[in-house]
């Protein structure tokens, strides 16, 4: 049903033991979000965050030390069979197809493997979604990357699972490719009821189709918020300045995380995050103080990717203001 909570993670957990140097590294630490049926869930984070060791421990790849993981509310750890047969994968772009079979084989193959008879004329339906019906009888390996990756998404909907857990869709995909697998996606989940989770670094995918994100940071997820909420959020808080320098002294910038943009012909321009709008009057009063003239007062665009960078760099980017204006 529309709405209810279709896949459960909790506290979860998962630490690698390096068996040479016999380290540990903690991977996800105490983890811990839902999803909803009809969701597209974006989960985000840099290199090493710990996004593909929480898709694969949901996938039943990975045993994790401890939480619990329930899809449907069946539990991944002890019904795993109940569980696991309402998600499908596709982890790594385009890695969950044979490259000798063809679309259609590779569909009739993965949905029988699930207990699925899905028939020639059923798989060529799907494939004609996906913009493929063409090359149904061409090998796999013959297809561009964007069309494996295609054919592979086409094949987790063959195995009728009502959950599509997606690693990376988009990697390597020219610009209409990825705009077209967008269209695709979010069709999927208005018009059949899927549930999506998304694991990317293409935050131009997130922006255009994903109804909440996590994003995660040192195996922690450091924020989880509906995206329209995220978006709403920093659009009322960056600000873009440019005002006028003659040799001022404007070191006391600083002290309301000031990060210069441009500085040229005595024209500065900077960008500021005020979580209170009421900040914007002070620091209106202290150029005004300092002698500067204020040229013009923006509200910054903003987009997801600035938003990332907030979470995931934020002890950078603090000492990347303090350098730029000292
Ligand atoms: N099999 C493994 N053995 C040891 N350490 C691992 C293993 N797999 C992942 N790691 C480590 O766990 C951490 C999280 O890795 P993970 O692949 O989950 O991150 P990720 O967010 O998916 O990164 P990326 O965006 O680069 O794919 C990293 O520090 C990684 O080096």
């Amino acid at each position: 049903m529309k709405n209810e909570v279709i896949l459960k993670v909790q506290n979860l957990t998962k630490t690698y033991h390096r068996r040479k140097t016999r380290e540990k590294l903690v991977a996800v630490d105490n983890i811990s979000f839902e999803i909803r049926q009809g969701e597209i869930f974006a989960l985000l984070g840099p290199n090493g965050a710990g996004k593909t060791t929480t898709i694969k421990s949901i996938c039943g790849l990975l045993l994790p030390d401890s939480g619990s993981l329930e899809i449907m509310g069946k539990s991944i750890l002890k019904e795993r069979g109940k569980a696991l047969r309402h998600i499908s994968a596709v982890l790594e772009g385009n890695r969950n197809i044979y490259w000798r079979m063809t679309p259609v084989e590779n569909m009739i193959y993965f949905s029988g493997i699930r207990g699925k008879r899905l028939t020639r004329k059923e798989s060529l339906e799907i494939l004609d979604k996906f913009g493929l019906k063409e090359k149904a009888n061409d090998l796999a390996q013959q297809l561009s990357r964007g069309m494996q990756q295609k054919t592979a998404v086409a094949v987790c909907l063959a195995t009728g699972a009502e959950i599509l857990l997606l690693d990376e869709p988009t990697l390597g995909l020219d610009v209409a490719s990825s705009i077209e697998l967008r269209h695709i996606l979010r069709s999927l989940v208005e018009k059949e009821g899927k549930t999506i989770l998304l694991s990317t670094h293409d935050m131009n995918l997130v922006e255009a189709i994903a109804d909440r994100v996590a994003i995660m940071s040192k195996g922690k997820i450091v924020v989880c918020e509906r995206k329209e909420k995220l978006m709403e959020m920093f659009k009322a808080r960056r600000y873009v300045l440019k005002v006028s320098t003659n040799g001022q002294d404007i070191t006391s910038l600083e002290t309301f995380g000031a990060m210069i943009t441009k500085k040229e012909d005595g024209l500065l321009e900077f960008a500021i995050d005020l979580e209170n709008p009421k900040k914007l009057f002070d620091l209106m009063d202290t150029l005004k103080t300092v002698g500067t003239e204020i040229k013009s007062i923006e509200q910054d665009t903003v987009n997801f990717e600035k938003i990332f960078m907030k979470y995931v760099s934020e002890p950078e980017e603090d000492k990347v203001k303090k350098d730029s204006i000292t």
